[in-house]
């Protein structure tokens, strides 16, 4: 379960996030749509604790985030996740889900990569040769491995081709059906309809509209998204 409340980040008095109240619980996937600089990447790195809030709550699993227990909750795939070139997808997954105390041995790795996907010939190749969309995949494995009930993804789907980010939305889906708490900040309206439980838009760091994607057709998504862009104000509103 994620809740913020109130939360709001200011850097030097400018705000990147203002008084956010939000939350996703188990099997919801929360999609968070907004332009460059909308407070996306902002509300999940104060999820993850890798800033802290100027003022209100961020919660993981009813604890405040800061609570270093929180991180074996959360599990976080950034668009380019960082794993080690020089290792096998299969020696990343354990030395990543090893750092969160849930290690795989060897078969266990090779069976959780196949689980999402990856090419099994893939799995004791360099990870320096991988695409993007496998890395990804490996990113899912160390989220699954872990068995976090939460899961942070800062938009996991861009530069991944049709076929890698429908692969994405599946893994997803998966995860939602194992209720996993998902929030995800994306570009991608398609995805964020299609894989999202909850929809919400953002702008100057304010989120204007929290909606159930099934409330909404994508069109009418895609022409709401259009007009809070170009909208002056940005008040609250509700959809
Ligand atoms: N470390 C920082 N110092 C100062 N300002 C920052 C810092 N990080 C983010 N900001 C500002 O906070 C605001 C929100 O940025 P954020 O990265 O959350 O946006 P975003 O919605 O994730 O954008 P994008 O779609 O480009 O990833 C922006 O105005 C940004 O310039």
């Amino acid at each position: 379960m994620l809740q913020a409340t109130n939360l709001t980040k200011n850097y030097s008095g400018h705000p990147a996030l203002t008084d956010l109240n939000l939350s996703v619980a188990p099997g919801e996937v929360y999609c968070l749509l907004g332009a460059n600089g909308a407070g996306k990447t902002t509300t999940i790195n104060l999820f993850m604790n890798f800033i802290q809030p100027t003022s209100g709550e961020v919660m993981v699993n009813g604890l405040n985030a800061q609570a270093l227990e929180t991180k074996k909750y959360l599990a976080y795939i950034p668009e380019n996740l960082n794993l080690y070139g020089n290792l096998t997808g299969s020696e990343n997954l354990q030395f990543f889900a090893g750092l969160g105390g849930a290690k795989p041995d060897k078969p266990a790795s090779e069976k959780l990569l196949e689980s999402v996907g990856l090419q099994p010939e893939a799995i004791h190749k360099r990870v320096a040769q991988y695409s993007k969309g496998m890395r990804q995949k490996v990113g899912i494995a160390i989220a699954k491995a872990k068995q976090a009930d939460n899961l942070l993804l800062d938009e996991p789907t861009s530069g991944l081709d049709p076929q890698a980010s429908n692969d994405f939305a599946r893994l997803l889906r998966d995860m939602k059906e194992n209720r996993v708490a998902i929030l995800m900040a994306t570009h991608d309206l398609f995805r964020a309809k299609e894989s999202g439980t909850h929809i919400g838009i953002m702008k100057a760091g304010i989120l204007v509209h929290s909606l159930k994607s099934d409330e909404i057709t994508l069109t009418e998504l895609e022409n709401l998204y259009l007009e809070t862009m170009k909208a002056e104000s940005h008040a609250k509103t509700n959809y």
